[in-house]
């Protein structure tokens, strides 16, 4: 019997809450300053790293805004998404649906198209020289207004072929999913999928709100849901899926121990948990990193990790047959 390390890493397995920006390593971070000229307030990687030390999503974000100043021009939207690319290739990954932050780039003056281009463009690449199909998700900052909302959608809807959904990230505390209830609304009659952040610090009636308010069609984290009994009965039921992300809940301490981690308890109450990396490259880890370090505090059982894997497929935003292309490579995986 292989041990559950190696039975994880040659897993196939698949990626759905992953922001973009925050795969952005020191390494990259101080190359893109470079070349764009840009001053950093770091003076080497290490300094970067140990920066690197968040008591709350707050803490996190102001970095994480920080860290994607250096990204300017189309390639450096692609090499961010190639970098990306390359490092979850090794952790056997097939699928990944990624989010991007327009707004973060728009409002220092960079245009929307530049960062579709070039975040597109490696996705392409990705499929054909890594066999890595994809998915892209624009994400609405919350703490900005619902206007500056509505102006993003206006922009992505030249781009309908290219962004298959929207959803909502940055400050939840104070800025509940019912202040998007209409651009959300706008958004599903132009036809995209609908996700958005809940339950990660903020409580069970946003996560509420996202179901009846924005009607999502996935949660991401969705953590804090398991405080309400009933809406914990009502996500069993309905089997919407939460794209969990252990290492972050962990750095961002909502967490504060693994061994306390939900992940468990929402397999064992039915809920329809998958594992994800949300900022790998803030948060210490990627895909294996995530389900080791579950699977270690956790001691999850083999089934337990193949569910989490057939949850990611049966979650992801892709056509049947192409769930069906990712369930045989796992049978196939599983059968040796
Ligand atoms: O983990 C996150 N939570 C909220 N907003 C975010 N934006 C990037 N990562 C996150
Ligand atoms: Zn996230």
């Amino acid at each position: 019997m292989t041990s559950h390390r190696d039975f994880i890493d040659n897993m196939p397995k698949t990626e759905l809450h992953l922001h973009i920006e925050g795969s952005l390593e020191p390494e990259l971070m101080f190359t893109l300053a470079k070349r764009n000229n840009i001053s950093l307030p770091y003076g080497s990687v290490e300094e970067v790293r140990a920066a690197y030390q968040f008591t709350e999503l707050q803490d996190f974000l102001d970095i994480y805004y920080q860290g994607m100043s250096v990204l300017i021009t189309e390639q450096d939207f692609h090499d961010l998404t190639w970098a990306y690319l390359e490092r979850i290739k090794a952790d056997n990954v097939m699928h990944t649906e990624i989010f991007f932050d327009p707004q973060g780039h728009t409002e220092r003056g960079i245009a929307f198209d530049t960062v579709v281009s070039g975040i597109t463009r490696a996705l392409a690449e990705g499929e054909q020289k890594l066999g890595i199909t994809s998915r892209l998700i624009l994400c609405f900052l919350r703490h900005l207004s619902e206007e500056a909302a509505f102006e993003t959608l206006k922009d992505a809807l030249r781009h309908k072929d290219k962004i298959i959904g929207v959803g909502l990230d940055s400050s939840e505390l104070g800025h509940p999913p019912s202040k998007f209830e209409r651009v959300f609304r706008a958004a599903r009659e132009e036809g995209f999928l609908l996700v958005a952040h809940a339950g990660e610090e903020g409580p069970p009636e946003y996560v509420i709100e996202a179901l009846d308010l924005l009607q999502v069609d996935r949660l991401d984290h969705g953590n804090r849901s398991l405080e309400d009994e009933a809406l914990t009965r009502r996500l069993a039921d309905m089997q919407i899926a939460l794209t969990v992300c252990p290492l972050s809940n962990h750095k961002l301490a909502g967490v504060k121990d693994m061994r306390k981690h939900p992940i468990k308890t929402m397999l064992e109450k039915g809920l329809k948990a998958t594992v994800n990396s949300d900022d790998p490259a803030y948060f210490g880890g990627y895909m294996n990193d995530n389900y080791h370090a579950i699977d270690e505090a956790l001691g999850l059982t083999r089934d337990q990790i193949i569910t989490l894997a057939r949850n990611g497929i049966d979650a992801s935003f892709t056509s049947e047959a192409e769930k069906q292309s990712m369930h045989a490579r796992l049978a196939a995986y599983l059968a040796g």
